[in-house]
């Protein structure tokens, strides 16, 4: 169901929370961490969902094992590298992908603008590798607090240069977007472009409060927004863009069955919604599964796919030049 004469995008993609089982037991050993398994079967269920979690936090944290490995920038350079070679072989021609440098750093106390620079670099290599394009947003992890979003954003305005778009991720419930204006003000005066993972765990007012105040062009998740018809037809109006990620909203309990899912509602509403992955290596999936699996399951026609595919390159963060540029090269 993937159309293969048309770019196959993942635009929600979370590069620390796709670190491969095997280089978490390979760092593990580099750095003398103790792990809570030493072979590959044994770690798995430790860093990989294999039942649907009660919430958003239960989910996220098994995220932790990844970030807890990374002892070096070489370290966190290597699984920048590897999420663009596992991202090309996946099949994917563009993707952006998101990281939060504040937590990749904090397990080792590396620097963070170390990390951001590490990761471009990275990226980098890997796109040279392989015939893939890649742009990097920059996380702000909200679960850790106002400071540690700032020291994270100072981190990425280091590297401006790298780095295309900021996002909020995190425990939405417990740390509101009505704490980050500032962040936020700062990122825009920078050029960022911005993202927001709103309407997971909280209700509909997190996604206009994301685009209102905080100044969000697209929204992660956004699931919410299916209970406001006004806010419907504003996404829709304002071409506001929602990176929907099936299996993860099923395995963090955000919908309780794929059939009651809202993104076939998105669509049909005319609101530039999109497939992606989110954590793929926690959650055991790829983008294949999302399209040729879980779309289906929750109610998306070829049609709606067809559609939901030529949206992600509309909602890029990319130039009319750079999109027309990759139509080409896909369509040969
Ligand atoms: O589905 C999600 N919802 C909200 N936050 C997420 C999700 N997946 C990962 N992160 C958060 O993103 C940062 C790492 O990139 C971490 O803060 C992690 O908790
Ligand atoms: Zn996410």
């Amino acid at each position: 169901m993937i159309d293969a004469r048309l770019p196959l995008t993942d635009i929600h993609r979370h590069l620390d929370g796709n670190i491969r089982a095997a280089t978490i037991l390979d760092l593990g050993r580099e750095f003398n961490i103790a792990l809570p398994a030493n072979s590959l079967e044994a770690l798995r269920p430790h860093v990989q969902v294999v039942e649907n979690q009660p919430d958003l936090v239960s989910f996220l944290q098994k995220l932790d094992w990844g970030v807890k490995v990374l002892g070096s920038l070489e370290a966190c350079r290597r699984v920048a590298l590897e999420n663009v070679e596992d991202a090309a072989r996946a099949g994917i021609h563009y993707a952006e992908l998101r990281f939060s440098p504040g937590y990749m750093a904090m397990n080792h106390q590396l620097p963070i603008a170390g990390v951001v620079e590490a990761v471009i670099d990275g990226v980098r290599a890997g796109c040279q590798q392989h015939n893939i394009e890649v742009r990097l947003i920059g996380i702000m992890s909200r679960t850790f607090g106002e400071e540690a979003c700032l020291n994270e954003l100072e981190g990425l305005l280091a590297h401006r240069d790298g780095i295309t778009a900021v996002d909020l991720a995190g425990d939405e419930l417990g740390f509101p977007g009505s704490e980050f204006l500032s962040h936020f003000n700062r990122a825009r005066d920078a050029g960022f472009r911005i993202t927001v993972h709103a309407g997971e765990a909280a209700g509909a007012e997190s996604i206009w409060q994301a685009i209102r105040e905080l100044g969000a062009e697209r929204i992660g998740h956004g699931v919410k927004a299916v209970e406001d018809p006004a806010l419907m037809d504003f996404l829709a109006a304002q071409g506001i863009g929602i990176e929907s990620c099936l299996t993860s909203n099923i395995q963090t309990s955000t919908v309780a069955h794929l059939s009651h899912h809202p993104l076939v509602k998105f669509l049909d509403h005319g609101i530039l919604a999109t497939l992606n992955t989110d954590d793929p290596a926690v959650q055991g999936i790829e983008i294949a599964h999302e399209y040729q699996v879980a779309a289906p399951q929750a109610g998306l026609t070829a049609e709606h796919i067809r559609t939901a595919q030529e949206n992600g390159l509309k909602i890029a963060f990319l130039s009319e030049e750079e999109k027309q540029r990759i139509r080409q090269r896909v369509a040969g």
